[in-house]
């Protein structure tokens, strides 16, 4: 296929018009195995569906507070001078972007990416997406060579090491305790250095398979699998999957069950929970009706980890898109803390740590608004072209957080990522 040249960036005139088909083809079987290595991979997997695309039609970089706003305005004005033939009709078929963006509003990385190519596949039906500035064919969609697994894999301290991040929890606990905030979650980075460049499809493989109920992403070298759902649109539909209260798994099915009960029960949890949820339906009131907050969370079982865990629906009210959903959630107490601005102060003063897009959302945007967003944990970012790559975890904080108890939750939420390297 022919690609049109990239059309880029924040301060550039506007893409030429996209041209867009969408067309119903047989099972293509692994979404994740059709993409090739060195390509513009993209990917957003969910027990099997979801969408993966390669090459880039159009794409936008864009920082600073109103980075949201901004990929807002930059796709409503590619979709409205685009021109779409779509014969699937279901939320991802049609022209989408796929985008991630900074924690911070001082931080960098953030982008929207329109693929050449995005195949995508929901309840038994399958489709493929061509992009360009004319109409192309769409190309045959066969599984490409095997990703080669990473080998030589050291693990080192990241920007703070367990020690020290320790004092920075117990700091945060002095300041919640002296009244400053509720809440606030801090994170740690681990380091993964490789002999050779990473093939970022091996993870995103073994990540898909070992976390089938998260949803598994990759933009632009950021990559992890997500428990967490920080916005979905879905016509006219509003969900939110909010996290926040952790436990262990041991392994050991009986004793797991007991430490569930133990989490849905824990004072601590449940606070922390408290704050992520309210600061979530907070966020959703001026752009929502009908929003519905079951009373109390469910415990969320993963295979590394149990969360507690509240599924907050909502119908929409005005015409806002899946991108203005996410300014207005992000960062939610699940990421950020209580009250946001305190928290996030505290996070640029003590945490020492530059987050780049970890706990950021990520996801995809379809042409009418609708898509969906997750907040980017259990992630990690290559760097040095892959040779090395930054793994993130975070904890919530509250006033009965015991420091070594948060270093060996976030120890737990680095496992998906450190497996899928090992
Ligand atoms: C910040 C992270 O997790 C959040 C989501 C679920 C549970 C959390 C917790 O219990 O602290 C965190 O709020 C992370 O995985 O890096």
């Amino acid at each position: 296929m022919t690609s049109p040249p990239p059309v880029a960036a924040a301060a550039s005139p506007l893409p030429s018009p996209l041209v867009a088909r969408t067309v119903e083809v047989d099972d293509p079987g692994p979404l994740l195995a059709l993409l090739h290595r060195d390509t513009d991979a993209v990917a957003w997997v969910h027990h099997g569906d979801g969408l993966v695309g390669w090459g880039r039609a159009a794409s936008l970089s864009v920082d600073g507070p109103d980075r949201f706003d901004r990929a807002h305005r930059w796709w409503r004005e590619v979709t409205r001078h685009s021109v779409t033939r779509d014969e699937v009709h279901v939320p991802g078929s049609g022209l989408v972007a796929f985008g991630s963006f900074a924690f911070a509003d001082d931080g960098r990385g953030s982008s929207l990416v329109v693929p050449e190519v995005v195949v995508g596949r929901r309840d038994g039906r399958s489709w493929v997406t061509v992009v360009g500035t004319s109409i192309s064919s769409p190309p045959s969609l066969t599984p490409t060579d095997p990703p080669q697994h990473p080998h030589g894999v050291e693990l080192v301290d990241g920007s703070v090491d367990s020690d020290a991040w320790q004092d920075v929890v117990a700091e945060a606990v002095r300041r919640i305790s002296a009244g400053q905030l509720d809440k606030v979650v801090l994170a740690r980075d681990l380091v993964a250095e490789l002999d050779t460049p990473l093939d970022v499809r091996s993870p995103l493989r073994r990540l898909a398979r070992d976390y089938p109920g998260c949803w598994t992403f990759h933009v632009d070298g950021f990559f992890g699998s997500t428990p967490e759902m920080l916005v979905r649109l879905e016509r006219g539909l509003v969900t939110s999957r909010v996290l926040a209260g952790t436990i262990r798994r041991t392994g050991d099915d009986t004793r797991d069950l007991a430490l569930a009960a133990s989490l849905a029960r824990s004072s601590k949890d449940l606070e922390e929970h408290e704050y992520a949820v309210r600061s979530v339906a907070e966020a959703l009131a001026p752009h929502c009706s009908s929003t519905n907050v079951p009373d109390a969370p469910f415990v969320l079982h993963l295979p590394n980890v149990m969360h507690l865990a509240t599924d907050v629906t909502a119908v929409l009210r005005g015409d806002a898109s899946a991108l203005n959903l996410v300014a207005a959630l992000h960062p939610s107490a699940a990421v950020g803390g209580t009250p946001t601005d305190a928290a996030v102060a505290l996070i640029a003063e003590i945490e020492g740590l530059d987050r780049g897009r970890y706990a950021g959302p990520v996801g995809w945007i379809g042409a009418e608004g609708d898509g969906e967003w997750g907040i980017g944990l259990r992630s990690a970012q290559l760097e040095d072209e892959g040779r090395r790559v930054r793994l993130f975890a975070g904890c919530g904080i509250v006033a009965d957080s015991v420091p070594a108890d948060e270093l060996a939750e976030s120890q737990a939420k680095l496992v998906p990522v450190r497996d899928a390297l090992a």
